[in-house]
């Protein structure tokens, strides 16, 4: 007869572990799984990209109902065990039902911790856990506005990505002075905050949550400091506990978890421990590789297959929140026995550190480029001695050439794991692209699971796939525009062309979008291709845009916004100098500052001030916030200078007044320098105009921003009315074959200058592109003059939350 296995706790951990052991041991146990949650085993992991809109809930299963019914396994999920009989070897639960066992694992994971403040119990006040905690987010974001994470390790910054991609205004509440404080060293943090401010997220460091304010539900926090923050939603992120409960009923050893030994056995014989509950040599984890670990050593015991027990866990991180990468692993901050190396660009924004002590790399932290990661991590589990040349850890050697990722693979025993979230091994990936014929990491992804949940490492599994097939071999597979389609921005935009398509909805219904609700990348992006394609037709999807851009100013860290009137090509007068003085007084202020691209910003201005200053300033918007022209940015060339060979004031403010307010797939900057001395610094910018004797150098694809670009030559011309075609021509290229949120310096190093030249350079071209662009800019409006008409027609305040739905990074 078979031997009775039951499991309490159908997660990550408990079930990982039964999969491994019917893969040594088929037929051995019959096997009971009881699970609290009403859902089969899913991947807790993705919870973040659910709320993100990058993942469905239905993706995020890892065992259909049909997996335990194929394999002989009764589960009971809703049902909690609430009480174990070792004597007798059964369990109980809250619903009365009881098994025996002659084996028992408990896998009961950790309980979010949850602030003891006053208030904590009220309404809209929970933790990031489970799907239910998930689907309270996405719900509470169609109905409220301000959301408060208080805690800024990687599940609340995944949590606060996730809310601010559901339209939120998400402020995270943080009590250490430094994000991420228990993975980062501090210059990694700071280049993480100001990375996440730049996506639109608010911090509150060094701050005590004392007190939830509200009546059923919460509408602010209090902290001891006395200050407060308004708040419809609190979600708190800090940290979690083993959840012991089960355990401490039984006389089992509890510490801070359920203690167990080399071989996850508890103190009672036949009852052993996996997972965030068990407590190893002191430590809890609280990450799925080491559990997956943990799990492949009761799994062989209970096989009865030999295994040498399991010794503790190095673990590395990955934070899941698009556009940052950082990845940390080991010991990450300096100490008096370690020496690091760093590398730091502050043009690419990249960061790279590896602790290294007595010739062993025991840690790393990476920001910016995480490619380095499973090498690094792989140096750190191996205990490789890298003296004498601790400096190539992270600076390749100008002498012997750099071990590439797959000769490191070679390296690599079958039974490494290559992806610790899904416990995949180097093995199984080989033996998926030999037998299953697997040539692209996508295809590895469905095939064994590898890179499916962080994502770190994906980098590993591209390098296993070299190993195999050689850098020919690898297919690189178009990626979807996000994670709704598998279509990519061509094929998009040319349905939106060929099928007449008018509306976001349409798009999404009749190519088949995955989430039919779209999500933050495809909305906006949508939008953007379809008044492009559309001008005439498409209504502008308000709700689909960003927060700067419904709000028509930029949204500051502290909640205020900042107002900046156009000012064409930095010229000004005394009379509008004056009216922004007056203003700037008359609203109070706080701090008038000229901006980069030449123009006066307004800062700290509170919302409901901002239609009435618009009102007093009667300047057009400078559209400081949009993906559209921002500024021409030019000396005073010819005017005034004495190198000066032509009109560079008057050529930018001709630009900015023929292209102000036109859409763009990202923001778009030009300057107009009156000579190659190029005090304009025009050759950094989206369009750069210089002149020469007779004439204009025209540059396109500059950027001076995180990712340095020098302009590339387009052109020479030698008329004013020549560079407003070549420059209309230029951009409206741009704006039908650019990505959404693509500048022009990616744009060109995608597109290739000589296919942008090629496009470009027969008359009849520019000119057919002029007349698509006229036409755009023909429908344009000042979104400024719209509201105060608006509000003069109704005679009454329309207040900004009705004009702009919700708001968003
Ligand atoms: C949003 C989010 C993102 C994450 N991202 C990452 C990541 O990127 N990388 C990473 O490595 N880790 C990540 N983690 C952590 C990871 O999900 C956990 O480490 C892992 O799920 C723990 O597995 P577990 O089986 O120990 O616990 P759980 O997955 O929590 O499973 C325990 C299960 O037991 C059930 N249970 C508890 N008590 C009982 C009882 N008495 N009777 C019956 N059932 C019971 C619970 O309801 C639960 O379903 C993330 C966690 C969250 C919440
Ligand atoms: N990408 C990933 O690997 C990932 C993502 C999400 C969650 N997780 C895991 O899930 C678990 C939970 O994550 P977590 O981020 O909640 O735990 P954590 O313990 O890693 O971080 C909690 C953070 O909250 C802060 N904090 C504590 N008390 C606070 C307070 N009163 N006010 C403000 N801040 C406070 C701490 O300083 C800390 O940085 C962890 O085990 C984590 O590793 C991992
Ligand atoms: S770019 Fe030439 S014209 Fe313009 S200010 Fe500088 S030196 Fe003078
Ligand atoms: S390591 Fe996280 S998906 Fe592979």
């Amino acid at each position: 007869m078979k031997k009775k296995l039951v499991l309490v706790g159908n997660g990550m951990a408990g079930v990982n572990c039964i999969e491994q052991l019917l893969k040594l041991a088929p037929n051995r146990y019959d096997i009971t799984i009881f699970g609290s949650e009403p859902h089969p085993n899913y991947n807790r992991i993705l919870l973040s990209s659910v709320l993100a809109g990058d993942a469905d809930m239905k993706d995020i299963v890892i065992n259909e109902r049909s997996w335990y019914a194929e394999n002989g396994i009764a589960l009971h999920t809703s049902h909690t065990v609430t009480g174990i009989d070792p004597v007798k070897k059964t369990v109980t639960t809250d619903k009365g039902l009881s098994a025996a066992y002659d084996e028992l694992i408990i896998a009961t994971g950790s309980n979010a911790f949850m602030l003891p403040v006053p208030g904590a119990d009220k309404e809209g006040v929970i933790a990031f856990r489970d799907i239910k905690d998930c689907e309270t987010m996405m719900d509470a974001a169609k109905h409220y506005k301000k959301a408060v994470v208080i805690g800024g390790g990687l599940l609340g910054l995944e949590a606060a990505r996730g809310l601010l991609n559901l339209n939120m205004d998400v402020t995270v509440v943080h009590k250490h002075p430094f994000l991420m404080e228990r993975q980062l060293d501090q210059t990694a943090s700071i280049l993480l905050r100001k990375e996440l401010e730049g996506q639109g997220m608010r911090f509150l460091m060094s701050k005590n949550t004392e007190q939830i304010l509200g009546k059923k539900r919460v509408s602010a926090i209090r902290f001891s400091d006395g200050t407060s923050e308004e708040a419809d939603l609190v979600v708190m992120a800090i940290g979690i506990r083993p959840n012991i409960a089960l355990a401490r009923t039984t006389g089992i050893t509890i510490n801070q978890g359920i203690v167990v030994n080399d071989f996850m056995e508890t103190n009672i014989p036949h009852i052993h421990a996996v997972g965030e509950c068990a407590e190893h040599n002191g430590v809890a984890y609280g990450l799925v590789a080491p559990l997956y670990e943990q799990g492949a050593v009761i799994a062989k015991r209970l096989a009865g297959v030999e295994t040498d027990g399991y010794h503790g866990s190095i673990v590395s991180t990955k934070l899941k929140v698009s556009g940052v990468d950082v990845f940390s692993a080991g010991v990450y901050a300096d100490r008096p026995d370690t020496r690091s190396v760093r590398v730091q660009d502050d043009f690419a924004g990249i960061y790279k550190k590896a602790v290294i002590q007595d010739g062993k790399v025991i840690g790393a932290v990476l920001f910016g480029d995480i490619g380095d990661g499973s090498r690094l991590f792989k140096m750190i589990r191996t205990g490789e001695d890298v003296t004498g040349r601790e400096r190539e850890v992270l600076i390749p050697s100008s002498g012997a050439p750099a071990k590439s990722g797959a000769d490191l693979v070679a390296e690599m025993p079958d039974d490494e794991v290559v992806c610790g979230c899904n416990g995949v091994t180097k093995g199984a990936i080989v033996s998926a692209i030999k037998e299953k014929g697997c040539s692209s990491i996508g295809e590895i992804k469905a095939c064994t699971k590898a890179s499916a949940s962080c994502g770190g490492c994906k980098p590993l599994v591209g390098d296993v796939l070299t190993y195999v097939l050689g850098a020919d071999g690898v297919k690189t597979v178009k990626e979807g525009m996000c994670g709704c389609t598998t279509l990519g921005r061509d094929e998009v935009v040319e349905a939106i062309r060929g099928m007449h398509l008018t509306t976001s909805k349409e798009v999404m219904n009749v190519l088949g979008w995955a989430n039919e609700e779209g999500c933050s990348k495809c909305r906006p992006a949508l939008n953007y291709y379809l008044g492009m394609v559309w001008p005439n037709e498409h209504e502008d999807e308000r709700e689909s845009r960003f927060v700067n851009e419904r709000n028509h100013a930029n949204i500051q860290k502290d909640g205020t916004y900042s107002v900046v009137p156009r000012m064409y090509g930095g010229v000004t007068t005394p009379e509008d100098l004056k009216k922004i003085a007056d203003i700037a007084l008359k609203y109070n202020v706080p701090l008038v500052k000229m901006t980069g691209g030449q123009r006066i910003d307004l800062l700290g201005v509170k919302k409901e001030d901002l239609p009435g200053m618009w009102a007093d300033l009667d300047m057009p918007s400078g559209y400081a916030y949009g993906k559209t022209l921002r500024t021409v940015k030019t000396c005073v060339g010819e005017t005034f200078c004495r190198f000066g060979t032509q009109d560079a004031m008057g050529m930018g403010i001709k630009l900015e007044k023929k292209f102000e307010r036109l859409s763009a797939p990202a923001k778009v900057k030009m300057a107009v320098s009156g000579c190659p001395r190029n005090c304009a610094e025009a050759t950094i910018k989206d369009f750069g105009v210089v002149a020469i004797d007779g004439g204009w150098e025209l540059y396109v694809g500059g950027n001076g921003g995180t990712k340095l670009r020098g302009c590339d030559l387009l052109t020479k011309v030698k008329t004013e009315d020549e560079v407003i075609e070549w420059s209309g021509a230029y951009v409206q290229f741009y704006r039908e074959t650019g990505k959404y949120n693509e500048r022009t310096s990616e744009w060109v190093e995608r597109m290739g200058l000589d296919t942008i030249k090629a496009a470009l350079e027969k008359k009849e071209d520019r000119l057919a592109l002029m007349e698509r662009i006229e036409h755009a800019l023909s429908l344009t409006k000042d979104p400024w003059k719209e509201i105060i008409e608006k509000r003069e027609l109704n005679e009454t305040f329309v207040p900004l939350s009705e004009e702009t739905p919700a708001t968003a990074g």
